[in-house]
């Protein structure tokens, strides 16, 4: 069985590339122990990847480790534990938000959580311990008002070292491990208050102190549990991203870069990887970059990729993906399964629990996602495949993105017909603005502006931002700005759109509530409609209620079954 597999996945070894000689290593079963795995000092026999990043293969004959350029797509069993890997692979991301490891406490179950799954050879992501983000961000913008000498009696600075070497004593680790990095926290405040300017640049710089603390004691922690395990910073290993500061995409040299390292270091000496989420480094400047809120989700789904992973793990602190915020209403309950469609169309219009670029690598590797909770494991969380069966499926979910700017601009026929749509797309491109939602008429087009892409430039510019755009528009047309609106988007099947508008408009009337815009067609599992900020988590709440909790999903249900009702084009059923 190996050796077939070994076969399949090299084609043409002699196309490979020695990377590194090793020597041959007994291979350890599938049961073997965790321990035993990654105390191991030689590499197992063989190794195969999957997806965009380097395959790797050890030839038992030649003795050394092959890597090759992806050829053709290898399709390796997925039944079972660890089905197509090998046992000189690692087999899983496990990636725990701040929320999961923001004591020593968690930091203790997280490290038996991982324990508990002896089968796997994980790669674990890291996001910073609790609020460390937005307090380094606090501090950052108290330092520039602040003056250097009071930079160490800022609060935001105590409460960060007390969490951080608190969490060390408590867990009998030796402080050693980050004092280097506080003291440069605290110079680097030093230099933002001397300069009085806090820079995008530098916000990055500032921010990615908070994961380089949570890996660096995670990872002594595992080691004093007798585990080994190895700290990465991403910036370190081929995490290469775009300079836009704050919100910077990965380039696609990252994925062969960190498979290199990661793998190779795997195969010479067996230690868990433990990998700061969020950060990267910049092309063109070299400079720390962040890839955006939340962006440790995408570290870990760029990482399953990149290694041809069995699965990515987001472990967070619900029950996986909810019907809706479980802020906005508390009876939101997981979903089961998603495909990376939905998942990626909630997460961009606004769902909280997964960043809005995760998806892109999961889907391109077609690495399933599991979405679990750290506080509750047993909950069986939201799987996130390719594909599902949607015939049942009416809606999933529902998300709402607040404080969103919405623009009506009208032809003043300045410009043919056909120019006009291109000339106003031309201009929010010139101005590197992105568009959420379009609605257009023979003559106008209303369109709703991407708060994310507006808030990675500099907050205090935004005004000046969007009258430059109104400015330039003002040129073909006439354009009215609608600010405080929001969107909300019911995440399900398209196909299934008469069921759920008929559905959604009964409330929002019940509600009087008056839809500013809807934007149908474009997704096959989004229908997004856009209301006015103030009335829109109530919107939220009362079509919750409608579709999740009032029995009218599985009534739908049992009328889809119905042949009769299948052919009816979506309109008749029972309310
Ligand atoms: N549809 C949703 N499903 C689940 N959680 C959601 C949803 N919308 C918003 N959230 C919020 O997202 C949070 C989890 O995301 P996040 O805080 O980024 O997790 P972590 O920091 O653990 O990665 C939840 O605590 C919840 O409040
Ligand atoms: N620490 C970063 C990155 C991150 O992904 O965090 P979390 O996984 O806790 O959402 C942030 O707060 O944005």
């Amino acid at each position: 069985m190996a050796a077939a597999a070994a076969l399949r996945c090299n084609p043409r070894p002699s196309a490979a590339v020695a990377l590194r000689g090793a020597a041959a290593a007994p291979q350890v079963g599938n049961e073997a122990a965790f321990e035993l795995l990654v105390g191991a000092t030689e590499p197992c026999l063989r190794g195969r990847r999957r997806g965009a990043g380097i395959r790797c293969q050890r030839s038992a004959a030649a003795s050394a480790v092959v890597v090759e350029k992806k050829g053709r797509a290898v399709e390796p069993a997925r039944e079972g534990a660890n089905a197509g890997h090998t046992e000189s692979e690692l087999t899983v991301v496990m990636k725990f938000g701040g929320s999961s490891v923001a004591s020593a406490e968690r930091m203790r179950e997280v490290a038996d959580l991982i324990l508990s799954f002896p089968e796997e050879r994980p790669v674990i992501v890291l996001s910073a311990m609790g609020k460390t983000t937005n307090k380094l961000l606090m501090a950052g913008e108290k330092a520039v008002g602040c003056g250097a000498t009071n930079v160490s009696e800022l609060d935001e600075l105590t409460f960060i070292k007390e969490l951080h070497f608190g969490t060390i004593d408590q867990l009998g680790l030796d402080r050693s491990i980050v004092s280097g990095l506080s003291d440069e926290l605290e110079q680097l405040l030093k230099g933002i208050a001397m300069m009085k300017e806090l820079t995008l640049r530098t916000r990055d710089y500032l921010v990615s102190f908070g994961e380089c603390m949570s890996t660096r004691i995670f990872a002594a922690l595992l080691n004093k549990l007798g585990v080994k395990a190895r700290q990465y910073d991403a910036f370190e290993i081929g995490f290469i991203t775009t300079d836009d500061f704050t919100n910077a995409d990965i380039l696609e040299a990252t994925y062969p870069a960190i498979a290199k390292r990661l793998h190779g270091d795997w195969v010479t000496g067996p230690a868990i990887p433990i990998v700061t989420g969020f950060l990267g480094k910049g092309w063109k400047t070299g400079a720390i970059t962040t890839l955006g809120r939340g962006g440790s989700d995408l570290t870990a789904t760029t990482i399953g990729k990149a290694l041809g992973l069995r699965e990515i793990q987001v472990w967070k602190d619900v029950d996986g993906v909810l019907t809706c915020d479980p802020n906005i209403h508390p009876n939101a309950k997981p979903v089961p399964y998603l495909t990376f469609d939905e998942a990626a169309e909630l997460a961009y219009f606004g769902a909280q629990v997964l960043h809005p670029q995760s998806m892109r690598p999961a889907r391109e590797g077609d690495i399933p996602v599991r979405v679990k909770n750290s506080y509750n494991r047993r909950a069986p969380g939201t799987l996130i495949t390719k594909a599902r069966d949607m015939s049942k499926t009416v809606l999933t979910s529902i998300v709402l993105k607040s404080n969103i700017t919405m623009l009506d601009i009208v032809s003043t026929r300045m410009l043919g017909q056909y120019g006009f749509l291109a000339k106003v797309f031309s201009i929010f491109e010139d101005l590197g603005i992105s568009v959420d939602c379009v609605a257009t008429s023979e003559v106008s087009i209303s369109l709703t502006l991407d708060p994310s892409k507006l808030w990675s430039r500099e907050l205090i510019k935004q005004a000046n931002e969007l009258d430059h755009v109104i400015e330039e528009l003002e040129k073909i047309a006439v354009v009215h700005l609608l600010q405080h609106r929001s969107i909300i988007s019911l995440i399900g099947n398209v196909q299934r759109s008469s069921l759920i508008l008929e559905k959604a408009f009964n409330v929002l009337r019940t509600n009087g509530v008056n839809v500013q815009m809807i934007s149908q067609g474009a997704s096959k599992v989004n229908i997004s409609l856009v209301v006015h900020d103030s009335e829109a988590k109530q919107c939220v709440q009362a079509l919750h209620s409608a579709f999740f909790e009032s029995g009218f999903l599985p009534e739908v249900n049992d009328i889809l079954q119905d042949d009769s009702v299948a052919h009816s084009n979506g309109t008749v059923y029972r309310h």
